[in-house]
């Protein structure tokens, strides 16, 4: 797991009225993958957003773009209107990464007190501590906790920085149920500071409860952007399903309102955008056995955005599927502009934590330590 935490020297002001995140044609390719296939996105500052996708969809290579871990083969990111390492270095990012090992022979506290010590503003060690849930676990080893706790301790180092953007990619895997309920108590009242938050993830009902608004990547693209609702409309609002018993399913696709058609079992389930028109052109067919008009779920609409056919066209399957506008659905006040570092970044033994001091925005940010 990467804490990425990162000191700076320089005044940790996020320039003018520029966007936390800004991507513009973003292109990062591996041999013949294009992890990230031309991504526009623009975070306002002050928004929870979530990166929604599947296994290799390109979450995790979007977010080193933005932490500048990685640079774009083409087109620009930008934070806060700045390249990535110099927005690392002026503390305005903290992040929390997927892999890295815990830190040895430290407690939870001289930990986040040796991470808070290389920013120009943090927060009192007290306050993380108490924001990620952990005051308990302060003088406990920070390489002897469950699996729930170290998350919750790299949330406390990420935070600690008091940094405007937090990025945390698939904070929750591996969380039981109850370590997540607290988790997301805890990004939330860090959000309601007025902060940034950008976290991916694959669970749906995640991006649902914990986002303003859902960034949905599929084959390295954006597929949806919108609230959880938008994405639900955008993928036709209702599903109608009926049983076959012996109806066959020509011409289902072309019945009033019909989006798609599947088929499971003996069941055939339209997706429509006018379910009232399907139901009575259905009726008219006399194939109402076990009729039923469900909601569109979020789940429905993911699919029907990511369709697994989506890479034998190369089409993204938004494109059929009309995706909510590519716009922020509900914006809160813009955040307050912090001075504050990011990163991890703990260069020498004690917190050496995780793959973040060894990249390069973390060598930018090194010198100032
Ligand atoms: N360093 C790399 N070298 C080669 N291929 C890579 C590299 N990093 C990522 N990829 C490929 O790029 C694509 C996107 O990967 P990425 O890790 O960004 O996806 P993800 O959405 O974060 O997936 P997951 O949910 O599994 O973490 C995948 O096909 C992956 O195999």
């Amino acid at each position: 797991m990467g804490m990425t935490t990162t000191s700076g020297t320089a005044a940790a002001t996020a320039q003018g009225a520029a966007p936390a995140v800004s991507f513009s044609g973003a292109v990062r390719t591996f041999g013949a993958v294009r992890a990230v296939d031309g991504v526009d996105l623009e975070i306002t500052r002050g928004e929870t957003v979530a990166l929604l996708g599947r296994n290799g969809a390109g979450k995790s290579t979007a977010i080193s773009l933005l932490l500048g871990l990685d640079d774009p083969d083409a087109g620009t990111v930008r934070l806060f209107g700045q390249e990535p390492e110099r927005a690392v270095q002026a503390g305005l990012v903290g992040a929390m990464l997927q892999e890295g090992r815990p830190v040895r022979r430290v407690t939870v506290r001289e930990l986040v007190t040796f991470v808070a010590r290389q920013y120009p503003a943090p927060m009192p060690v007290a306050e993380a501590l108490e924001l990620a849930g952990i005051t308990e676990l302060a003088g406990r080893r920070a390489d002897r906790l469950s699996g729930g706790q170290t998350q919750r301790v790299r949330f406390a180092v990420a935070l600690v920085g008091d940094p405007a953007l937090i990025v945390l990619d698939e904070p929750t895997a591996a969380l039981d149920v109850e370590a997540r309920r607290a988790f997301w108590a805890s990004m939330r009242a860090y959000a309601r500071r007025g902060h940034t938050v950008l976290f991916s993830t694959h669970y749906l009902e995640e991006a649902d409860a914990h986002a303003d608004r859902i960034v949905v990547i599929d084959h390295g693209r954006i597929v949806a952007d919108g609230s959880g609702d938008e994405l639900k409309r955008a993928a036709g609002g209702n599903l109608v399903s009926f049983d076959l018993a012996g109806h066959g399913t020509e011409g289902l696709a072309r019945l009033p309102g019909v989006l798609a058609v599947e088929v499971r079992g003996d069941r055939a389930l339209l997706r429509s955008e006018d379910s009232d028109a399907t139901v009575i052109a259905l009726a008219e067919r006399g194939a109402i056995r076990g009729l039923e008009v469900t909601a569109a779920s979020l789940e429905t609409a993911f699919l029907a955005l990511t369709s697994s056919d989506a890479a034998s066209d190369g089409t993204p399957a938004g494109a059929r599927a009309p995706a909510a506008p590519h716009s922020a659905a509900a914006r809160r006040p813009a955040a307050a502009e912090h001075q504050a570092a990011a990163g991890d970044r703990c260069t020498e033994d004690p917190p050496a934590v995780d793959r973040a001091a060894e990249e390069p925005a973390a060598d930018a940010a090194r010198e100032t330590v």
